[in-house]
């Protein structure tokens, strides 16, 4: 039975579906962060949240592990790339928290236009009526600079241009008529964003992100900005915020994320003139049914290897490519799989040729000729996310080139080099899906890619078909189909599809005929 560990609280509802699939489930969401590694190596899938780092040391207990959701937007908590190299594929929950993420930016953008929270504990608290100390701010006319214009900077910027504020939107990875379809202004400017009376942050937590607001900008910024993060700690400084709100230049801050969580002893909390969440950006009812829900879909999707929704760590995407490609993916890893079976030595290169309109996809499909290449030696363990870093690894060298075509609309031909020399194997598709083998090593040939075969290279001379049969009669093994390619130097390649398996004392014997130059097995 497979297992799916979740790590973090989600919602009852995400528990109900795995256990409705007949998964074993273990519920780790009371155990604590070192404990927790103790359960991992249990686990073909877990579902995480912010409080699981998924780094090094989680995946180096996590010895079983196919297959990571993490139940949220944000990865800046999981290694993509140590997932990568362990053939782990990793998937978030991109829309699922988008509208609970924008309503509590919205909630912070109003309590730091009127410093909600301090007048609250004010009068809650302290029971002090004093309406002259509370003297906020209007939205309504203020610019609002949005950093990071994608599923919740947009939306925080339509809501808020609702509130008649002036929208300012800093995002150099988008088309600038995203924002100005809004009747908002696009800027590539960063300077216009540090003009803004109000400054919010939606972008994810990277190298280029992190302090993108620190004492320098701060400085360029307006006397009494206010400051609102619900995306990441750490995108604002944190030192250099506590300066600017120490120093009165930050008139607010309203915060939701810290750069270490939980975060009750933060220096910030010390500041009078902020408002804080413990990263509430996801938590509302709504969301986290959601989330629930479509991290168990994604986990269970996983489990059955039908899918991956929403993965992030594939080296290609396969929604991008067009349906005619699949059947092609499909024959370029079952011939890679066929090279690799009848060339059985150390791979030193993979080389991956097009022709026709297929060759705009040869740098996606390379994977699955890896994957197919390795398949042979490496069992399951290779799959489409770590193809790539085992090659790497390994030190095999890989090549893509679109050729001029040369009779077929469309043809894929692999090229698997080993220490022995190179196995070139080509393909078409006819009609929508009908695969074909049409080449092997400059023979032609024509056959379906399926079954178990042997594969005979001989001298093109009289009796050779009736060797090999008469050696496969004598072990009760039934020809289903022979096709055979000649050349003009007197050699020849046989295809042979056989019903049964071919051991390798028959191999033995088949290699032993005076007219055989090599003869190999392989089963697609
Ligand atoms: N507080 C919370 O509980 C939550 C926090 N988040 C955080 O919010 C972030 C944004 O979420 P979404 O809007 O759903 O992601 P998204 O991927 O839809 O949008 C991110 C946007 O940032 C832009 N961007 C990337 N680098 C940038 C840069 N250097 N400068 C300006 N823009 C840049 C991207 O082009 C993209 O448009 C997430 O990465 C996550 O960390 C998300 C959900 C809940
Ligand atoms: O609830 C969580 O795990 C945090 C949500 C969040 O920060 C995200 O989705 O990026």
């Amino acid at each position: 039975m497979k297992t799916v560990i979740v790590c973090d609280a989600i919602h009852s509802k995400g528990f109900e579906l795995l256990k409705q699939e007949g998964v074993e489930v273990i519920d780790a969401t009371k155990v604590p962060k070192n404990e927790l590694l103790g359960l991992m190596d249990k686990a073909d899938v877990a579902i995480t949240r912010s409080p699981t780092d998924v780094d090094e040391t989680f995946l180096n207990a996590a010895t079983n592990l196919k297959s990571l959701v993490r139940a949220g937007v944000g990865v800046d908590n999981v290694d993509l790339e140590a997932c990568s190299k362990r053939g782990i594929i990793a998937m978030n929950v991109p829309t699922a928290n988008t509208i609970a993420a924008v309503e509590l930016t919205m909630a912070h953008l109003l309590a730091s236009a009127r410093s909600l929270p301090q007048a609250h504990n004010h009068l809650k608290h302290d029971r002090v009526w004093k309406r002259e100390k509370w003297y906020g701010v209007e939205l309504c006319g203020k610019k609002l600079g949005v950093i990071g214009f994608g599923n919740i900077g947009s939306r925080v910027a339509v809501r808020a241009k609702s509130f008649e504020m002036e929208i300012v939107a800093y995002d150099p990875y988008i088309p600038s008529s995203k924002v100005t379809d809004l009747g908002m202004t696009y800027t590539e400017n960063f300077n216009d964003i540090l003009a803004c009376d109000f400054i919010t942050i939606h972008t994810p937590k990277n190298k280029e992100t992190l302090n993108i607001i620190d004492d320098e900008e701060i400085v360029q910024m307006k006397e009494g900005v206010r400051l609102i993060n619900v995306a990441r700690g750490g995108l604002y400084n944190e030192a250099a915020l506590e300066r600017g709100l120490r120093s009165g230049k930050v008139a607010y801050a309203a915060i939701d994320v810290f750069s270490y969580e939980p975060a009750a002893d933060h220096p910030l909390l010390e500041i009078e003139n902020i408002c804080v969440t413990p990263h509430l950006g996801a938590n509302t009812l709504e969301s986290q049914e959601k989330i629930a829900i479509q991290a168990a879909e994604q986990a269970l999707a996983a489990l059955r290897g039908t899918s991956y929704p929403n993965a992030l760590n594939l080296p290609f995407k396969v929604e991008e490519l067009p349906p005619f490609v699949m059947p092609y993916v499909e024959l370029l890893q079952k011939m890679s799989h066929m090279a690799a079976q009848i060339n059985k030595h150390p791979i030193t290169s993979v080389r991956l040729e097009a022709e026709g309109n297929i060759g705009k996809y040869v740098n996606s499909m390379l994977t699955f000729a890896l994957v197919g290449s390795f398949r042979e030696s490496l069992g399951e363990t290779i799959n489409y996310v770590n193809a790539g870093f085992v090659a790497k690894e390994k030190g095999v060298k890989t090549s893509t080139i679109v050729e001029p075509k040369s009779g077929y609309d469309n043809k894929i031909t692999v090229k698997v080099t080993t220490e022995k020399g190179m196995t070139s194997i080509s393909g078409t598709v006819f009609g929508e899906s009908e695969q074909r083998i049409v080449n092997i090593n400059g023979f032609k040939t024509d056959f379906k890619p399926k079954g178990k075969m042997i594969v005979f290279k001989n001298s093109d001379v009289p009796g050779v078909i009736m060797d090999i049969s008469s050696i496969l009669a004598e072990h009760h093994i039934n020809i289903a189909d022979f096709r055979l390619g000649r050349d003009e130097h007197g050699m020849a390649l046989a295809v042979i599809l056989v019903d049964e398996a071919i051991d390798k004392h028959i191999l033995a014997k088949l290699n032993g005929l005076k007219t055989c130059i090599w003869a190999e097995y392989a089963v697609l």
